[in-house]
């Protein structure tokens, strides 16, 4: 799917596929082999998944699956449409609690569910460029590709559960390789060239181990 030129940077990771093919080929067993939460563990030394929370009628939560979270690592990703202070988001927002304001204003929809993920779908379709997708939205799949790509699950600390992790707004910069996009779970309201697109990572606090749930202060942004 990749032009050439892209493919040619690529060499080492197109042959580590090959071989994935040929044992799938062999074995029969694709779904065993380089799923993206153990490519994520051998990476990153750690997973994580949604799962309910560990707090009564707190709904889902996020915890670390395997492994161990180093302090200062990014842990997740939060999802969603990113639109400027000036953009209509009034139908997205009617009882959306998946909506995140960054400190100027910008507000990210992670809701995947409604018309805030047919409305994310859209843009992500109409950015493409050729073969190449400029955002991922397999978070709003059962087919995932960036499992770090649940932040907007991550729960509010209480008073017995203390914050882990911190949100920390970036903005994508222009020199971002265009072949990676399609793994940033983030996309442009509106198709405007101009600005620079918006992600919001969450960062550890501490080292958080295997089994913990990951918990943010909603009200506290690192800048
Ligand atoms: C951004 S969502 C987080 C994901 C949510 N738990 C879910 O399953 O959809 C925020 C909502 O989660 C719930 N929540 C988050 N933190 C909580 C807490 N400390 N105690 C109780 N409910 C919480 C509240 O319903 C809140 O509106």
């Amino acid at each position: 799917m990749l032009p050439d030129p892209v493919k040619s940077k690529y060499q080492d990771l197109l042959a580590i596929e090959h071989q994935s093919v040929e044992l799938f080929e062999n074995r029969h067993q694709q779904q065993n082999i380089f799923k993206p939460e153990e490519v994520l563990y051998k990476t990153l030394g750690f997973s994580i998944a949604r799962a309910t929370s560990s707090l009564v009628s707190a709904g889902k939560g996020v915890f670390v699956t395997k492994g161990l979270v180093p302090k200062g690592a990014v842990v997740s990703m939060y999802p969603g449409t990113i639109y400027q202070k000036y953009e209509p988001i009034f139908f997205q927002s009617i009882g959306n609690p998946f909506i995140f304001r960054c400190l100027d204003g910008v507000l990210i929809d992670g809701n995947d569910k409604g018309i805030s993920k047919v409305v994310y779908r859209s843009c992500s379709g109409r950015d493409r460029l050729g073969p190449l997708k400029m955002s991922d939205s397999t978070w709003l799949t059962s087919e995932i590709h960036n499992p770090l790509a649940v932040g907007q699950y991550v729960n509010n600390c209480s008073n017995d559960r203390a914050a882990n992790v911190c949100y920390q707004e970036l903005d994508v910069p222009a020199v971002f390789p265009v072949e990676l996009k399609q793994y940033l779970p983030n996309i442009t309201y509106s198709h405007d060239k101009q600005s620079l697109l918006r992600c919001v990572v969450l960062v550890a606090l501490r080292d958080i181990n295997q089994g913990e749930e990951l918990f943010s202060n909603y009200y506290t942004i690192v800048c």
